[in-house]
């Protein structure tokens, strides 16, 4: 029987407790990522790695100039982080005594140490956290009122005027641009030498590669490093390229992957798709698919990208649904399930596709001709 629109059910009490704890949760977890960009601004995971690995709040206080009467409330700051799993502390239980450690987390936070081939995620924290990403979040309300023609814009777009990462972020906000692009180019390196580990079989057998959207070719670099048999181009835009150092060891080609991709065995796009609308990814797949060789001959175009699904667990779950309305909220792409996945795929003219790994939050996809 439909409810009553004047009445409603009545929690039990510790459904009304628990309710109560979860609203404060769920409405203040931006307290938790502001909590993560004030460590980060001041640069706490980077001082405990200089401390050695392990330091108390006068540590802190002092390797970072911080004026003495703010140390009770950075031990505020620092419980609400250790709580969500940020920082490790040993001794708990004396409040100002604790030593803090940086945990798995943290470490990818420590600036200026490159480990594994990844740089420090300082500047995705800054960028996602920043004010421009936080009122764009503010907007959403008002922007699903208002009806707009196809292709829509994103909350951020509408806002601002400009779309982001685009060669009109600068005029908006120079420093901005800055920190995005940073934060995007480190974040995108997390985790590439996890998967040339990983995910040798799809890298062995091929003779050539070109990495579509490949930046200064950091990427590029550590596969040749790890595979040094295949020959790899990077594609990327001129003035992207115009930077890209001259190794002798990777093929730089200026365009724009919606004209053409240059030809390989195999064409990747790692972290490319999710930027993009539905529509886009078909142009962009379709070029690809013209790029490469028939299957017979092992051509395949490799995507590294989320695929929503819960089959990870709830957290890996929660991290791929936040990404995605990041995306959302700051560009026309998204994340996709494996179903939206194998529709652009078919619609761009491939005939199979085969998820080869997952890595995390992300997987590994061969798509075939
Ligand atoms: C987020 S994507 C690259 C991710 C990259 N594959 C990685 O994993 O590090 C950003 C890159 O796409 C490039 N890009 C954007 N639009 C492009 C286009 N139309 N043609 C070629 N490259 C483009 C940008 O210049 C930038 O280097």
């Amino acid at each position: 029987m439909a409810a009553h629109a004047d009445t409603i059910e009545v929690p039990t009490d510790a459904e009304l407790l628990q309710a109560q704890a979860d609203l404060w949760r769920h409405s203040l977890y931006y307290l938790t990522s502001m909590a993560l960009r004030c460590v980060v601004d001041l640069e706490i995971p980077t001082a405990i790695h200089r401390l050695g690995g392990v330091a108390s709040l006068p540590d802190l206080m002092t390797a970072l100039s911080l004026p003495s009467v703010k140390m009770p409330f950075l031990g505020r700051v620092m419980r609400v982080l250790v709580n969500s799993g940020v920082f490790a502390a040993d001794n708990e239980s004396e409040p100002g005594m604790e030593l803090y450690r940086l945990t798995p987390l943290s470490r990818v936070l420590v600036h200026g140490v490159v480990a594994d081939e990844h740089h420090s995620q300082k500047y995705f924290v800054l960028g996602v956290t920043s004010p421009h990403y936080t009122e764009a979040a503010l907007g959403l309300a008002d922007w699903f009122k208002k009806d707009t023609e196809p292709p829509v814009p994103s909350p951020f777009e509408e806002k601002f005027g400009v779309p982001l990462l685009d060669e009109k972020t600068a005029l908006l906000d120079e420093e901005l641009d800055d920190v995005v692009n940073q934060g995007v180019a480190a974040h995108d390196n997390l985790g590439i030498a996890t998967i040339l580990r990983e995910c040798g079989d799809i890298f062995k057998g091929l003779e050539s590669l070109t990495d579509c959207c490949g930046g200064d070719g950091t990427t590029a670099r550590a596969l040749v490093k790890a595979y040094p048999h295949i020959k790899c181009t990077v594609l990327d835009l001129p003035k992207v390229i115009d930077k890209a150092p001259a190794d002798g060891v990777i093929n730089y080609v200026a365009g724009d992957l919606f004209h053409t991709v240059p030809p390989s065995q195999a064409v990747m796009l790692k972290l490319v798709l999710h930027f993009w609308s539905d529509e886009d990814c078909v142009k962009i797949l379709a070029q690809c698919r013209k790029a490469i060789p028939p299957r017979e001959e092992g051509g395949k175009v490799i995507i590294i990208e989320i695929v929503v699904g819960p089959s990870l667990g709830p957290v890996m779950f929660e991290a791929q649904l936040l990404m995605d309305m990041l995306m959302m909220v700051n560009t026309r792409g998204g994340q996709r399930d494996e179903k939206h996945w194998s529709e652009l795929f078919k619609k761009a003219g491939f005939t199979d596709y085969k998820i080869v790994k997952k890595l995390g939050a992300r997987s590994v996809i061969e798509v075939y001709p």
